[in-house]
Formats: structure tokens, C-alpha cells, sequence
């Protein structure tokens, strides 16, 4: 399951610099629900190819009236629901006396913990750090997140047991004898926005050659062989989320049939979905069920009906999301923050809306004119109108949830993307940057569940977004996906990256040895 990694410490110690910078800023999303005391940032981000969700807790500085209270309603949480919490000190203060009470408690809660200490640019690393290794929480890092320096070896380390890769990596690193020092801010930047695409080696001239020959005959098979098709080998899971009350239980209970009974008080934590699987139709399904789980806990009273956490990983592990929104409700805010996460998920989606019973026509009509107003953007779902209650619509869901799905596992061809790429430069040009035209030379499949087009060519990054947007909406047509978004990454034909993932310092190769003995163990 996706890690989750909060950010605690006090106020003004650089916690939002540093979620900016790990999400990239446009993946920030500022999540309000009620039974949350103040606003928390929850945020997607990725590094080398680990997803993970990052949460900005907000300050603690000890003024509060007590620590406990104040901590006990959302960083105390926070911290419950993460795998991994990244305590942030500030380098140019100093140890504070809110530092050892937020120690105490971080202590109690037994996470995986690093102390980082920040704003350590223009200052002596060893100098600045030295004042927190009496908090005694273990290894520290320095860091500045303004500049992204030390970003790098802090991420590594924290998400490694989470991360296949970085443990590869780890392995072939400690393998080599002397690693050279890497430009820090080039390769954070390049590692946060990798994503899970193929990093299949480029093609040659020649073959790019062999590709358009073929192209040109119309040998452009549909499929490509494969041994393993997710279609047909693997259930769909399918995420029923939404804002409390919205009738998640409800429509959940529906599609398992009503001589289904399911048991709601789940031990668990609150962050834990129920994963339910369904056959229909002979067709695997796992229901991952996010309603909200009633434990009578001391620390979350308040806030146990509704976790974010658990919206956002239920999102990630399914391959369709079904967002239940409330017509008598409308569309509030909050279901565009649950709408923005499934979006920066990439995942299937179908807009579902419930308690369409007893509804008088007119109210009906105000409902769609909303959906039509603050949903018009969203142009690849389908909305759908039902009753949970009653039954009514359901039948239909299962049925868009294996258009969604289908869609966005369909295996396409080489050929065929770099058919459809030409087609649509053919239909519009890309336009000239500094005097040259950007010369697209072949697409090919990058992933699956969302659809990833991979364009190799020639200035393909300084495209802009409305051409992007363009082959984007091409690609969507000529593929007919419907209930998926597609992604488009380009890739330039020489990667300055390429081959320098590898390449650690000295220091860093023994700190890879260190962890890799410690996991192993
Ligand atoms: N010199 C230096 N300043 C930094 C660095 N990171 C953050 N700052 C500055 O520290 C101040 C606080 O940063 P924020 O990211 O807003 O801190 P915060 O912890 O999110 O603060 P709250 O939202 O109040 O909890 C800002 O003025 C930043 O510009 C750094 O690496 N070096
Ligand atoms: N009229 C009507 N009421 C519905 C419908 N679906 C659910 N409800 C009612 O809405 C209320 C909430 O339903 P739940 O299924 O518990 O909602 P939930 O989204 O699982 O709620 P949480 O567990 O709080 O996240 C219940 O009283 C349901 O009977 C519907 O289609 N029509």
C-alpha cells in the first residue's frame, strides 16, 4: 500500500517549503472535512518511482494550551496514520522546548521517525546539526528545502523499506567500490518527477526507420503479445468513495446482493478500508469499501468518521474509482478535493450520483445544471444517477466500471501510437519553438490503469500545453477511452539523466550498506 510520510514540527520550520517541494506544488491539495480541526495538507507526490502521500501537519509550538490537547486532535493523528514521520527542526533557531515535547510524543507513538533539520544552507552541517542529536530520535539530516539540498539522501532513507527500486538501487550501489559525487538539485528534480512509466531504451534511427516502413505498409496490429493480461487475470478493484453520509454502505451492500451482510465494526484502524471481493457476470471484482469505521477510541472521537489517509490509499490501490456525491446535497467543496485526488491518481473513474429517489423534476434539473457547471471539466468520466436505497441505476454501475477498466488496460501497439501520433500532427502541426518545429519521432505504451503514451523526439518538453492537450484529446479519440484519463509523457531523444541514477557519494554507499543490512535482517 502506498506510504504515507507526515511532516511534524513547529511552526515556521520550513514544513510547507518542503511539502511544496515533494509535491511539486500543483499536486497540493488542502482537504477540509468536517470532524478535522484545521486544515491539513495532503499531497501525491513521487520519487523515483515511489508514489507516496505526504501530509503537512500544521505547527505545534507548545504554546497551546498544553501540547496533548492541541496534538491529540490532528498532528497526533497524523502521525497514527503514517508509515513514516519527518520531523522538521529549524537549523537557525536552535532546539526549542516545543521540539522536546514534540519528541515525547513521537517517542510514544513508536513510527519510524527522522529528524531533519532545516535551513542549513550557509551553515556548517556538522555545527548545525549538532544540537538535536540530544533529542536522542536517531540519525538526523540536514537539509534546506528552499534549494532542495540533502532532500535526496533524507528520501532515500525514508522510503527505502517501501521503495523495490531504492533497494536495488541500495544493492548495486554498495556492489560498487567509489561512487562520484551527482548534481543534487538536477537529480531531485528529475527523481520527484519520475514517474511509474517504461523506461524502455530508446529506439535506434534504424529501427525508428523499420518502424515507419512498417507503419507505411499498415502492418499496425492491434495487440502486442503478451502472456499476462490484466483483462482477463486479475479482479478489478474498485474504490467506493466519497463524503461521509453519502451512502457508501449503502451502494456497497447493494452490489453484494441484500443476502450479503456485512460487518461494518471491522477491527482495525482507521485507516484500514474493508476489501470485499464479488463475482458477476464472471467477472472479478474486490469492493474496497472506505465508509467510516465506529470505534469508540480515545484519541479520535471527533475525527474517526471520516480519514483522508484512507480515502487517498483506497484511490491508489484500486484500478476505478467510484466517487459517490450526494444529489440533495449538491457538489460541495469537498467532493472537488476527493474529484482532485482521484484526478492526480490517474485512476479510472465514474461519478455516481445517489439518492436520485424522490427527487421532483425540477430539483433534478438544478442538480444536473451543477454537475454540468463544476464537473464540466472532468470530460472522461461518466456520471451516473442512482438509488442505492432502492436499487435504481445500480445494475448499470458494474458495466461502466468494466468500460473504465478495459479502457485503460487496453494493450496498444507500437505501431499503432506512433500511427495515431502521426495522424495528429498531420491534422495540426506542432508549432515552431526558437525557429525549429518539434519533431515528434515515435510513441510507444508506458504503462497502464492510467494509459501512459510515451512521445520520444525532439524538443518534446518545450511543447505547450495546449498542443499537449491537443494530441492528449487525440490519442482519447482515436483509442475510444472512455472513464480514463490518458497521460502523455515526451521524452527528449537524449536524456541528460540517463545513467546517473546510480552514481552516489562515498558517505552515501556506506549509509546504503548500513540499511541494506538492517533491512535484510
Ligand atoms: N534559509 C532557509 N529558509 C527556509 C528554508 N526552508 C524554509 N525557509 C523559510 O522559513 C520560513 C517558514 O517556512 P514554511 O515552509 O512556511 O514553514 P512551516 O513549517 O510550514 O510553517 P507553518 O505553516 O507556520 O507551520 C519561510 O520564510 C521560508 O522561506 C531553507 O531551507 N533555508
Ligand atoms: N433517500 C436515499 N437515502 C439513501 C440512499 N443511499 C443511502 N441513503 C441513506 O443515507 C444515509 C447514509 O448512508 P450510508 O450508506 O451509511 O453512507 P456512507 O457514505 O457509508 O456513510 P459513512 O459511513 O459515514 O461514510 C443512510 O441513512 C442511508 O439510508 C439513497 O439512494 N436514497
Amino acid at each position: 500500500m502506498i506510504p504515507v510520510v507526515a511532516l511534524v514540527g513547529r511552526p515556521n520550520v520550513g514544513k510547507s517549503t518542503l511539502f511544496n517541494r515533494l509535491t511539486k506544488t500543483r499536486d497540493a491539495l488542502v482537504a477540509d472535512f468536517p470532524g478535522l480541526t484545521r486544515d491539513r495538507k495532503y499531497g501525491h507526490a513521487h520519487y523515483a518511482e515511489q508514489s507516496f502521500i505526504v501530509i503537512d501537519t500544521g505547527g505545534i509550538d507548545g504554546t497551546e494550551t498544553g501540547v496533548e490537547t492541541h496534538m491529540a486532535d490532528q498532528s497526533l493523528l497524523a502521525i497514527e496514520e503514517a508509515d513514516v514521520v519527518l520531523f522538521m527542526v529549524d537549523a537557525r533557531s536552535g532546539l526549542m522546548p516545543a521540539d522536546h515535547l514534540i519528541t515525547q510524543h513521537l517517542r510514544e507513538r513508536k513510527k519510524p521517525t527522522f529528524v531533519v533539520v532545516n535551513k542549513t544552507d550557509g551553515l556548517d552541517p556538522d555545527v548545525a546539526m549538532s544540537d538535536f542529536y540530544s533529542l536522542g530520535l536517531g540519525d538526523i539530516y540536514p537539509i534546506a528545502a528552499a534549494h532542495g539540498r540533502g532532500v535526496i539522501r533524507l528520501l532515500e532513507d525514508a522510503l527505502l523499506p517501501f521503495s523495490e527500486k531504492l533497494q536495488i538501487d541500495a544493492e548495486v550501489a554498495a556492489r560498487s567500490e567509489d561512487g562520484e559525487s551527482i548534481d543534487e538539485n538536477d537529480t531531485l528534480d528529475a527523481l520527484l518527477t519520475s514517474s511509474d512509466a517504461d523506461t524502455t531504451s530508446e529506439l535506434t534511427e534504424e529501427e525508428i526507420e523499420a518502424l515507419n516502413a512498417k507503419i507505411a505498409a499498415g502492418e499496425i496490429e492491434e495487440e502486442e503479445e503478451t502472456t499476462f493480461n490484466p483483462q482477463t487475470d486479475l479482479p478489478i478493484k474498485i474504490a467506493i468513495i466519497g463524503r461521509p453520509n453519502v451512502g457508501k454502505s449503502t451502494l456497497t451492500n447493494r452490489l453484494l446482493g441484500e443476502d450479503r451482510v456485512i460487518v461494518f465494526d471491522m477491527p482495525g484502524t482507521t485507516r484500514d478500508s474493508i476489501y470485499i471481493p464479488l463475482q458477476k457476470d464472471d467477472r472479478d471484482y474486490v469492493l474496497i469499501d472506505t465508509a467510516g469505521v465506529r470505534k469508540r477510541g480515545k484519541i479520535h472521537e471527533a475525527v474517526e468518521k471520516f480519514s483522508v489517509i484512507k480515502t487517498l490509499q483506497a484511490i491508489e490501490d484500486a484500478n476505478v474509482v467510484l466517487l459517490v456525491i450526494d444529489a440533495r446535497e449538491g457538489i460541495s467543496d469537498q467532493d472537488l478535493s476527493l474529484l482532485g485526488f482521484v484526478l492526480n491518481s490517474g485512476r479510472s473513474l465514474v461519478i455516481v450520483v445517489n439518492k436520485w429517489d424522490g427527487m421532483t423534476q425540477e430539483d433534478r434539473e438544478h442538480v444536473k445544471d451543477m454537475l454540468e457547471l463544476r464537473l464540466g471539466f472532468v470530460d472522461f468520466a461518466r456520471i451516473h444517477f442512482i438509488s442505492a436505497l432502492h436499487g435504481s441505476g445500480v445494475g448499470k454501475l458494474l458495466g461502466f466500471v468494466n468500460e473504465a477498466y478495459d479502457c485503460s488496460t487496453q494493450r496498444v501497439s507500437t505501431a499503432k501510437l506512433t500511427r495515431i501520433m502521426q495522424m495528429a500532427t498531420e491534422d495540426h502541426q506542432p508549432p515552431l519553438i526558437r525557429g525549429r518545429r518539434v519533431k515528434m519521432k515515435y510513441a510507444h505504451a508506458g504503462g497502464y490503469n492510467p494509459p501512459i503514451v510515451v512521445i520520444h523526439g525532439n524538443q518534446v518538453n518545450s511543447l505547450p500545453d495546449s498542443y499537449k492537450r491537443y494530441l492528449m484529446n487525440y490519442f482519447r479519440k482515436s483509442l475510444k477511452v472512455m472513464g480514463s484519463p490518458i497521460r502523455i509523457q515526451f521524452k527528449e531523444s537524449e536524456n541528460p539523466y540517463a545513467g546517473r541514477r546510480n552514481q552516489l557519494t562515498a558517505s552515501q554507499i556506506r549509509k546504503r550498506k548500513r540499511l541494506m543490512s538492517h533491512i535484510k535482517k
